[in-house]
């Protein structure tokens, strides 16, 4: 609320991220998604009383999910093929506001200052903008008839601003400049640009160089730098019994003598491992993924759940970086073998053997390990960040 007058906040997440490869206002940034994040800014603004997410039609109740307990009503709506349709639809749905921001879904590092200074010089002015002066020099490409691209002329950089969102209006502004517009509306890359062709002023707010909009692929690894921790380690531990009738395989290679009694081939070498990388991916336990309950994981062989559990982590963005893992066992001795292990456990896991480190310890007669009733297994995983 501005001086008894009402304020919307308009999140424009009706894009198809075609340039990015990917919807962006979905992107799941440090466990929240990109429209999650950018509507949080507005609602952090005590001047803003509701918000409007404009997404693509048919993800309208998906946003309303998404955007509950930010502490501000919401009303979802659907956007339109052009931005100024999406924001069009979105002024439509604050009808009952004098005054609105747009936003882009696509900018979520702008901060509650910035909004609120932005909402009060619209209300002063009738329409604001954040920008930012150009700080780089900028050139005019030349007509080149289909060739490389050729400067035509430096423009002086001291007029020229770059501009951002949040943009901000008088609610009937907003709605001149788009009825005047007409069809041309959806030409414009910006909202203020159909306010500047009535003629009417458009203040320059400076914006924030953080407030960068994620518009590439480099934007979105861009973006997840920012917010999401470039390295994660988990931690893996498992305990077989031996049983007779077993063959006893350990790190993917096979030792003489009883093996361990399990639902696969009870590899816990491989267990210990494949619980520590989806620890560390944050992708839970060997148990969720396959099931003690499934014929499939039936006497199969560890090496084939690693490789998959090695693909479910590059899949949610990561690549092992190394694991380590120690062996409490009587028997065998898994020192002569240590290499062959870790041969087969890098290459299920899609690593260099360097990256993979196998060791043991007897547990000294004490314990279940000691007495040689079964086997423990603690492992370690470090994985890295990967591109998408
Ligand atoms: N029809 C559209 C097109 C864009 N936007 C929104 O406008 C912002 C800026 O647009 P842009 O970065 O171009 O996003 P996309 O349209 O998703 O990307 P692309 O142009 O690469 O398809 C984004 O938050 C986007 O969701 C919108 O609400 N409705
Ligand atoms: C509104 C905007 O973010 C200001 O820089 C920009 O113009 C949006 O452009 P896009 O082509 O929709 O990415």
């Amino acid at each position: 609320m501005i001086g008894g007058e009402r304020v919307g906040g308009i999140v424009a997440a009706g894009g198809s991220g075609t340039r990015a490869g990917v919807a962006k206002q979905w992107l799941s940034l440090g466990g929240q998604t990109v429209l999650r994040r950018s509507a949080a800014t507005l609602a952090a603004c005590e001047l803003v009383d509701v918000l409007v997410a404009v997404v693509p039609p048919g993800e309208e109740a998906r946003a309303a999910a998404d955007l509950a307990g930010l502490g501000k009503p919401v009303r979802a709506v659907a956007g339109g093929p052009a931005r100024a349709d999406s924001v069009k639809r979105g002024l439509a749905a604050a009808d009952d506001c004098a005054l609105v921001l747009v936003h882009d879904a696509a900018r979520p590092f702008a901060t509650p200052a910035l909004v609120r200074a932005v909402a009060l010089a619209a209300a002063a002015e009738g329409a604001a903008l954040a920008a930012l002066p150009a700080s780089d020099t900028v050139k005019e490409a030349a007509p080149n008839a289909g060739g490389a691209p050729r400067a035509g002329r430096t423009l002086d950089r001291r007029t020229l601003w770059l501009a951002q969102t949040p943009q901000g209006f008088r609610a009937e502004v907003l709605r001149r400049a788009f009825a005047e517009a007409g069809a041309a509306a959806a030409e414009a890359t910006d909202e203020c640009a159909l306010v500047e062709r009535l003629g009417l002023p458009v203040a320059l707010v400076p914006g924030e160089a953080g407030n960068f909009k994620i518009t590439s692929a480099e934007d979105v690894e861009r973006a997840r730098a920012r917010l999401e921790a470039p390295v994660a380690m988990g931690v893996g531990y498992d305990v077989h019994p031996f049983g007779p009738g077993r063959r006893l395989v350990l790190g993917g290679v096979e030792f003489e003598g009883d093996g361990l009694v399990g639902h696969s081939d009870a590899d816990i070498c491989a267990h210990a491992i494949g619980d520590a990388v989806l620890g560390a991916a944050g992708l839970g336990d060997l148990g969720r993924h396959f099931p003690d309950t499934d014929d499939r994981w039936k006497g199969v062989s560890s090496l084939v759940l690693l490789r998959e559990i090695a693909r479910k982590a590059a899949a949610a963005g990561w690549r092992v970086g190394n694991c380590d893992v120690t062996l409490a066992a009587r028997r065998p001795k898994i020192a002569p073998r240590a290499e062959e292990m870790r041969a087969r456990l890098a290459e299920a896991l899609g690593v260099a053997p360097a990256q993979v480190n196998v060791k043991a310890t007897t547990g000294e007669r004490l314990g279940f390990v000691g007495r040689g009733e079964g086997i423990a297994a603690h492992a370690v995983a470090l994985l890295y960040r990967a591109a998408l």
